[in-house]
């Protein structure tokens, strides 16, 4: 391993066990596991807190890896339909979801789905009353679509075409369907049997961005993070975009519209220099 590399994966790691130290409480019942190489710390800091701590836990994955990492780690599992419901129906809520993402903004917008797991990644965020986001400090970006410059878009292998189409008029200039080389030839399928589409869009807007005569609305190619994300969650046979966008659990509790906060309430990042920049929701 390289030592780049190697720096690269201590940062996650400290982050990861940071992130564990400061929202998992030992009242908490469900937890939500994201995907990709930051969670496999995350699972290792929950790990490393013993079974007295996490035996009365039980951990929702959003897909075959993270599913896999909770079994190898011996952490009680179950699957996001398998959650027990209340009176009312209603699936018990996770009481903190810690997932890990590939771009996040300064209003902690993200850009999920760089390992193809989004669709999942998303339902659970929601199903969560806090989101925490886990990553190396490469992530961290003042405009989304900066250094991470595609967006990830599952659809159905029937409807690529189409929204291929609708994504070039919208002023992304070559999206493509992502290959599954060099392990699998042909695309990348994901774990709810669709395709995966990568949208370059150019630097997106924040919402504070927005002044007189910039709507955001994608003129000339630009568009702002929220007004992108609702076009594009409208194209037909788009099943779910990585764009998490919104707001995040505490400010959901206030707009009385729980479960449906995709931002993460704060985001860890870990530097080379081995210190964790903590960025908050203000
Ligand atoms: O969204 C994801 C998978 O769909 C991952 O969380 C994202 O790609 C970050 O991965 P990593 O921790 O390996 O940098």
């Amino acid at each position: 391993m390289s030592s780049s590399t190697s720096l690269i994966n201590s940062a996650k790691l400290a982050a990861s066990f940071q992130a564990v130290d400061e929202h998992l409480l030992p009242s908490h019942r469900f937890i939500g596991i994201g995907s990709g190489s930051t969670v496999v710390y995350v699972v290792e800091a929950i790990a490393a807190k013993g079974p007295s701590f996490y035996g009365d836990m039980t951990f929702v994955p959003t897909g075959s890896q993270s599913k896999g990492l909770l079994k190898a780690a011996g952490l009680r599992l179950c699957n996001l339909d398998e959650r027990p419901v209340d009176a009312h129906g209603v699936p018990v809520a996770l009481d903190v979801v810690f997932d890990g993402a590939d771009e996040v903004d300064e209003e902690l917008n993200l850009i999920k789905g760089g390992g193809g797991c989004l669709f999942q990644e998303k339902l659970v965020a929601v199903a969560g009353r806090k989101f925490v986001a886990v990553a190396d400090s490469r992530k961290q970006s003042p405009r989304l679509c900066t250094t991470w410059k595609t967006i990830p878009i599952e659809v159905l292998p029937l409807a690529a075409p189409s929204v291929l189409a609708r994504l070039r008029a919208m002023g992304s200039p070559s999206p493509t369907v992502r290959s599954g080389l060099p392990s699998k030839a042909g695309e990348c399928v994901t774990d709810n049997g669709m395709w995966i589409i990568d949208a370059p869009f150019a630097p997106l807007l924040l919402a504070r961005d927005l002044k007189p005569g910039v709507d955001g609305a994608g003129k000339d190619g630009v568009w702002e993070v929220g007004k992108l994300a609702e076009e594009l969650v409208r194209l037909p046979g788009v099943v779910e975009i990585g764009l998490f966008t919104g707001f995040n659990g505490v400010e959901a509790v206030s707009l009385g519209k729980e479960f449906q906060a995709q931002k993460p309430v704060a985001a860890y990042f870990g530097t080379p220099t081995g210190e964790v920049q903590v960025q908050r929701a203000t």
